[in-house]
């Protein structure tokens, strides 16, 4: 277990531990320009550095996957991927109290960057843990593989999408996939099964443009309102199960306005006389596995934006068929994982929730369709969530915590001897 408290001074090898992610954190990797090269550099000679097979993979230019290798004793038996992204997301650096890339440590020990949390930390907790077992003299059975990927942010289409698609990944083997998950407000630990499917949609109004005085039946703006009104009654009934604790974040749809686009621009603002003759907004939409996609889709058509009040739509679904269906991997005998990561949490003096639904997207969707189970885990608990918000932090006892519970993890998965 980790000796360090908020408090406590760090040992040798703590610190160093604590300099290489900071380092990490410090790699510009955000969007809209990832340094993905830079990035690249930084992973590679940290793997040569405890002696790991590495192989870049550039399946679309500039934004190359990084693959490392720890080739176990049987290397025919299925192997364990761990997965992180690169990317990190873009910050507003007024609003934050330390800089976003300066991974500058305050006197509670708390380590303050973008992708302390999401997930530049576990990404490089796996290559610590695989440093430690490595050190102790631990030969893994199953072999481990360890991808860095990019583009995740942006919908991982250059990513993970072409990745699983790939002969490389094919050759691989894979039993199991671990990915990011989401900080914990309490000790226990938070395990993802399954998520919900992003929806990004984009409705559009056209309609009768004049003068400001006029009532008219249909502008573009009254056409875009009602369209606003019905999704806003969708999402309070939405968010009322939620309230009312009789169903989880993960269960419900989420939806969210997330921009409004309207009005005749003038050197003070707008034209305030001017009824425009189109009108526009933006929603961000999670919808879950036990949603139906085909009856949502069909309320979009016609009640959010119908034909018959001069409105049209864009829905991006992230290289997911309507008619896909939406995998959440199982805890049964089949996959021993989930139950494998709680036990060996446990054994590393943490612990672990009942798995949940994920209630945003992550790079696991691409693996679970590629057929392979997936388990959504960063191991940080008491911390609040602080994903694509100021003054994302981790804590350095929570993340060398969190070393321990990827040794004890691989420690178990690797000499996983299924029943035959
Ligand atoms: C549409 S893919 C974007 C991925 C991003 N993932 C996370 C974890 O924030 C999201 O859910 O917005
Ligand atoms: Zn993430
Ligand atoms: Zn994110």
């Amino acid at each position: 277990m980790a000796s360090l408290s908020a408090s406590s001074a760090k040992t040798e090898e703590e610190t160093e531990i604590i300099t290489r992610f900071q380092t990490y954190l410090r790699i510009n990797t955000v969007h809209p320009t990832p340094d993905y090269i830079a990035a690249a550099r930084f992973i590679i000679s940290e793997a040569k550095s405890i002696s790991l097979e590495t192989q870049p993979i550039e399946l679309v230019l500039g934004k190359p996957i990084v693959l490392l290798k720890w080739i176990g004793s049987d290397p025919s038996l299925p192997a364990i991927l761990l997965n992180s992204h690169v990317d990190v997301v873009a910050f507003e650096e007024d609003k934050w109290d330390h800089p976003p890339l300066g991974a500058e440590i305050d006197e509670q020990g708390r380590i303050y960057a973008r992708g302390t949390q999401d997930m530049k930390s576990v990404g490089m907790q796996y290559l610590e843990a695989i440093r430690k077992l490595k050190a102790s003299g631990f030969e893994p059975v199953r072999s481990v593989y360890v991808t860095f990927v990019p583009d995740e942010e942006i919908g991982g289409t250059d990513g993970v999408a072409k990745f699983v698609e790939s002969d490389t990944f094919k050759s691989l083997n894979i039993a199991i996939v671990l990915d990011e998950g989401l900080p914990s407000p309490t000790e226990s630990y938070k395990v993802f099964k399954g998520e919900r499917i992003p929806w990004w949609i984009q409705i559009k109004a056209v309609g009768q443009p004049g003068h400001g005085s006029k009532l008219y039946d249909d502008s573009a703006m009254e056409n875009l309102t009602k369209s606003i009104d019905s999704v806003m009654r969708f999402r309070a009934s939405q968010f009322d199960q939620l309230k009312a604790g009789l169903k989880a974040e993960g269960d419900v749809v989420s939806v969210n306005m997330v921009f409004l686009k309207a009005g005749t621009p003038s050197p003070d603002g707008f034209v305030m006389n001017l009824q425009p003759s189109e009108a526009e907004a933006g929603f961000d939409m999670r919808v879950p596995p036990v949603v139906d996609p085909v009856a949502l889709e069909k309320r979009l058509v016609e009640e959010w934006a119908p034909v018959s009040r001069n409105m049209s739509f864009d829905l991006w679904r992230f290289n997911q068929d309507i008619e896909e269906k939406h995998l959440v991997t199982a805890k049964d005998d089949a996959n021993p994982w989930l139950e494998l990561l709680g036990n060996a949490v446990k054994e590393a003096g943490g612990k672990t929730s009942e798995p949940e639904i994920f209630p945003a997207s992550t790079d696991s969707r691409y693996f679970r369709r590629a057929g392979l189970p997936a388990i959504g885990f960063s191991p940080i608990s008491n911390t609040p969530s602080l994903l694509h918000d100021h003054n994302e932090y981790l804590s350095q006892y929570e993340y060398l915590k969190g070393i321990d519970m990827y040794v004890s993890i691989l420690k178990v998965y690797t000499s996983y001897a299924s029943p035959e």
